[in-house]
């Protein structure tokens, strides 16, 4: 599904990066500070997701996700080639296996940018990779943030928003908590927790 880079020589087991989760609530900034961080370290590489959802204006297919089909999600789930996968506000969502694997094999540092039930189960599957948690400055910056984007509806809005009060719940499950008051910052920290710097 991705560009993976096969024939790369394995790294011992021992030398392998260790897998990072960064979640938090729709609108935190997640893929704000990720875009930021790999601007400057493109080395870093960020899974493609597939999903179910419509594509926004501008997101391209292989870039910022497979947009898939209920039916071609399915059969991804069937198969086992998700490493995980959660429905979110509406949508299916999932990081595909292989190329997250191939990766870590070749000593690259891998990224994830999912949701609260994907962290849990990749926490489940893969005892050694570090979960972070992007928490906004306040309540009310979080809404302002996830309107203001202005790419979902009220309704969904309203979903996502729903979904951010448990995710923020959770924040005690995660190694490492971010507040993203300034992306800069918080790309400069993630960038220390994957020791990229
Ligand atoms: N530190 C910040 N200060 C102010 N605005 C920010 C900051 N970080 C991100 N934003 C803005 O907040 C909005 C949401 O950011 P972004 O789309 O990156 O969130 P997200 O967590 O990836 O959301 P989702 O989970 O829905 O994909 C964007 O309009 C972005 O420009
Ligand atoms: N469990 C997973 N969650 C994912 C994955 N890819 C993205 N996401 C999360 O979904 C929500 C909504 O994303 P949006 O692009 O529709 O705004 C957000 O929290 C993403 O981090 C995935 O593969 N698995």
């Amino acid at each position: 599904m991705a560009a993976t880079p096969r024939g790369a020589t394995p790294v011992p087991p021992d030398e392998r990066p260790r897998l990072t989760v960064l979640s938090g609530p729709s609108g935190v900034g997640k893929s704000t500070v990720v875009g930021h961080m790999r601007k400057e370290h493109p080395e870093v590489w960020l899974s493609v997701s597939a999903t179910t959802r419509k594509p926004r204006p501008g997101e391209q297919h292989g870039v910022h996700y497979f947009f898939v089909t209920d039916e071609e999600m399915d059969k991804l789930i069937a198969n086992g080639e998700l490493l995980e996968w959660a429905e979110f506000a509406g949508n299916r969502y999932g990081t595909p296996r292989a190329a997250v694997l191939e990766h870590l094999e070749a000593g690259v540092p891998v990224l994830l940018e999912i949701d609260l039930q994907g962290a849990r189960q990749v926490q489940e599957s893969m005892a050694d990779a570090q979960l972070v948690f992007l928490a906004p400055p306040s309540w009310e910056e979080l809404v302002r943030r996830l309107t203001g984007r202005g790419t979902e509806s009220p309704e969904v809005i309203e979903r996502r928003l729903e979904a951010a009060r448990t995710e923020l719940a959770a924040e005690p499950e995660f190694d490492t908590t971010l507040v993203n008051t300034s992306v800069e910052e918080v790309a400069r920290e993630l960038l220390a927790l994957m020791n990229v710097v």
